[in-house]
């Protein structure tokens, strides 16, 4: 398994033009994450998203350190985005190819050189999420079920160690959101996942819950999840 450990963390924003020059995202953090499912819960805005992204480098920390599997985040930023896929809300940013087959391929680039067999690759791993039918369709005409599924398999083509979801299901209806669930815990990776979704989160190993930028509970998800519901009253 993976291991991430964030090491005395802090990220500090620049807010230009706001009542203060500077707000601070995420106080002082400290953690060692080797479970393999792990949870980052709590209320809007209180950090999930910031500790997420350092995982992969999207943000860097003002103070301390982010190790990823014994490599430097801020140091070796490439070797880790090779080691840690990563999955937004809403992955139409992910999504910049015509058609979906195309999308595919590209993010098999650095895995597939040969630009006949990385068609080939990609048709594959539509095959395996049952996509092959959307092969041809521009990104921009599926649904939001199928824009998340497809992010997925471009994600997880690269056979990521770690994947971090950030709110993988907040936009998808009650099927769907059942569909990505099921397959991110079917995953044999590592999976840090920020969510709403309480019932996603007590299915974890491990889950942390964020206030105000501040880590207020850490530990088996059940406990944490009833920290956050008495939290809210
Ligand atoms: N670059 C930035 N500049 C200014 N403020 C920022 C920046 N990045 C994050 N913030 C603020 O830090 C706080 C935490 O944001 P973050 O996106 O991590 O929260 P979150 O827990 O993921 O929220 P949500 O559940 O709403 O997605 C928010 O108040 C946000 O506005």
């Amino acid at each position: 398994m993976s291991r991430i450990e964030l090491d005395q963390v802090v990220v500090r924003a620049d807010t230009p033009g706001g009542p203060v020059p500077e707000v601070t995202v995420l106080q002082e953090t400290t953690l060692d994450l080797t479970e393999q499912r792990i949870a980052l819960i709590g209320p809007n805005g209180s950090g999930k998203s910031t500790l997420a992204r350092l995982v992969n480098g999207l943000v860097e920390p003002t103070a301390g350190r982010v190790v990823v599997d014994g490599l430097d985040v801020s140091r070796k930023g490439r070797e880790v985005r090779r080691r840690v896929g990563f999955v937004f809300t809403d992955p139409t940013a992910q999504l910049v190819m015509p058609t979906v087959a195309e999308d595919v391929g590209l993010s098999l680039r650095h895995h597939v050189k040969d630009r006949h067999d990385r068609a080939a690759a990609a048709l594959a791993v539509l095959e395996s999420y049952g996509l092959s039918e959307l092969a041809d369709r521009s990104v921009h005409t599926l649904s939001g079920g199928q824009r998340q599924l497809l992010a997925l398999a471009g994600v997880l083509a690269t056979d990521p160690a770690i994947l971090v979801a950030d709110e993988p299901t907040t936009l998808l209806d009650l099927r769907n959101a059942q569909k990505i669930g099921d397959l991110l815990f079917g995953l044999p990776q590592q999976l840090v996942l920020a969510t709403h979704d309480l019932d996603l989160a007590l299915r974890c190993d491990r889950a942390i819950l964020i206030d105000e930028g501040t880590v207020v509970a850490d530990g088996a998800p059940a406990g944490v999840v009833a920290h956050y519901r008495a939290m809210v009253g």
